[in-house]
């Protein structure tokens, strides 16, 4: 039994035998003292376990997320892709990769500043996160690049439509202060079955695609096999 536990128990024994007043023997006195200590202590060690428990969960959700956006990182989508293949392997389902670069975004640090590079950023991160379903993940890999795992998403007519709408949310211009900033996003699509059946080869695969489409400015682009 732990500290906790045992003074949890010892209090409750206590207040078991019953109400003690201050007009009661010195031995009931002495017992309502040693009930107020136990409270005390026991209020006490409830704060301290209540503290490390919310730097635990602290830590773990800065160990998962980005610190400037919120957003999942690279670790969390790492977890989030293994989990969604092996689902996906399992129910012989399918699911798209989007891997987005900002076009643009150097020239809004350059012109504005970091700060408002920053705050473009945060906008772009919730804008995403909001156009998600729920089960698809989107996370930041770093700078200005993010990853989407849209599942059941097979057809290229679906992906087409979906990229064209995350398109859509990262063009819009957004407000910073008294600036009006704007950048656009290239979006590389790989598929898993189709594509690779592992996340390094659908990450290669939605890399080039992304490069592609920047290149071209294509907006967005598929693996140059399909
Ligand atoms: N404000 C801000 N800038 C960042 C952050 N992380 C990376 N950057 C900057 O983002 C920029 C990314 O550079 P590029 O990928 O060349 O940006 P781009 O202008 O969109 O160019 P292309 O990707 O080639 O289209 C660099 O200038 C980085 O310094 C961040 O957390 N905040």
């Amino acid at each position: 039994m732990n500290g906790l536990a045992m003074t949890s128990t010892a209090t409750a024994a206590a207040l078991a035998i019953g109400t003690v007043t201050n007009d009661d023997t010195p031995s009931q006195q002495a017992l309502w003292r040693e009930i107020q200590r136990l409270r005390a202590l026991l209020a006490h060690q409830e704060h301290a376990l209540l503290a490390s428990r919310l730097r635990e969960e602290a830590s773990r959700h800065s160990a998962f997320h980005d610190t400037l956006t919120g957003l999942p990182n690279r670790q969390a989508f790492d977890q989030r892709s293994t989990d969604a293949l092996s689902t996906h392997q399992h129910a012989a389902d399918g699911f798209a990769l989007m891997y987005i670069d900002l076009d643009g975004f150097k020239a809004v640090n350059d012109r504005h500043g970091h700060a408002v590079g920053d705050e473009l950023l945060k906008v772009i991160s919730a804008r995403l996160s909001h156009a998600m379903r729920s089960g698809d993940a989107v996370s930041r890999q770093g700078g200005d690049e993010f990853l989407c795992l849209l599942c059941h998403v097979t057809m290229q007519a679906h992906a087409d439509a979906i990229a064209q709408k995350l398109q859509a949310v990262v063009s819009a211009p957004c407000l910073v202060g008294d600036q009006q900033v704007q950048v656009r996003a290239s979006i590389g699509i790989a598929f898993y079955p189709q594509d690779a059946s592992d996340m390094p080869g659908l990450l290669r695969v939605a890399d080039a695609a992304m490069y592609r489409a920047k290149k071209y400015q294509l907006g967005h682009a598929f693996s140059d096999l399909q």
